[in-house]
């Protein structure tokens, strides 16, 4: 892995992308473009960060998060790979997969038009082996303006079949998850995960009235998060994902998270692109799977 110098020789664009180190060790690149700002972690290529300009935070990331090796952030855009949540074939493995606690590789970085485009790569390493998971790849393309563009492209290198689930887990910043509302998800089956997985089909439009913890399949629909109280409505467009999570720990749920404070569950709801549970992937021996999310601010009148 290339050290904080090489980084901002290799990448660093005056003015617009800069690498840090934080205290433990961490590389993080600080985000300038024409119209937003924005923070990735090379751990993870974890976004945790993106305000657009004239707009509050659009990601919600908790003051309280580990930022220590190894350690998964809480909030921001967390990469699940190979798997959701649990792992379901009866081994262990880190909640979400591995992606998101491993170092990725920058391997592109170019101001295109107003946009910064930047690409990601991981590959197999000690711990997917030990894990299981040996012959793929995935690239990641982050788009950066005005509007947030995360693409995510996974490479089976084996002679086999890969399964995987993945997500793109966003934290949406809100000014109070009790007012907003989520459309687009009217008429979807969806399995409650905190009603023992019953399925379950939505009416109308989300709101959020306790510990919530949907996984809604056989959807590619964009969906519209309407927050009246900072009057703006945020919109997630997705290509290549055929389930949608919608979760919020609620207050009981917050308080068994160490890496979050009390008072910040009612900040956020994670609107997530996923493949999951019947949605699962199978890709073929040398193929590829890309999945898209494109996230786009305005205001909300009326
Ligand atoms: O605490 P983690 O591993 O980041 O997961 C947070 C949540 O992520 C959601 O996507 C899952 O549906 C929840 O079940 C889970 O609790």
């Amino acid at each position: 892995m290339m050290d904080i110098n090489q980084l901002n020789e290799h990448f660093g664009l005056p003015g617009v992308l800069a690498f840090h180190a934080t205290e433990s060790d961490l590389v993080r690149a600080d985000i300038t473009t024409p119209h937003a700002t924005a923070t990735v972690y090379l751990q993870g290529a974890h976004l945790t960060a993106w305000q657009p300009a004239g707009h509050q935070p659009a990601i919600f990331t908790s003051r309280k998060t580990d930022l220590a090796p190894g350690k998964a952030i809480r909030g921001g855009v967390p990469i699940a790979f190979p798997w959701f949540a649990t792992r379901h074939d009866g081994k262990t493995g880190p909640s979400h997969g591995f992606a998101r606690i491993q170092d990725w590789t920058l391997a592109f970085a170019a101001l295109a038009g107003e946009d910064l485009h930047l690409t990601f790569t991981l590959g197999a390493n000690d711990l997917s082996r030990s894990l299981g998971y040996d012959h793929f790849h995935l690239g990641y393309q982050l788009t950066i303006g005005s509007t947030l563009t995360m693409q995510l492209t996974v490479a089976n290198d084996a002679d086999t079949p890969l399964v995987f689930e993945e997500a793109l887990h966003t934290y949406y910043a809100v000014a109070d998850v009790h007012e907003i509302a989520i459309a687009g998800l009217d008429g979807v089956s969806y399995l409650d995960k905190v009603d023992s997985f019953k399925e379950k089909v939505q009416h109308g439009d989300i709101t959020v009235t306790g510990p919530t913890d949907r996984v809604y399949l056989d959807t590619t629909a964009t969906c519209t998060l309407s927050d009246p109280v900072r009057k703006r409505r945020i919109a997630v467009a997705k290509t290549g994902s055929n389930t949608t999570v919608v979760w919020n720990p609620w207050e009981s749920g917050a308080a068994k998270l160490a890496d979050m404070d009390p008072s910040e569950w009612h900040e956020f709801v994670a609107i997530e692109t996923v493949n999951a549970a019947t949605d699962a992937i199978t890709l073929a021996p040398g193929a590829t799977h890309t999945m898209q999310a494109r996230v786009t601010l305005d205001e909300l009148h009326g």
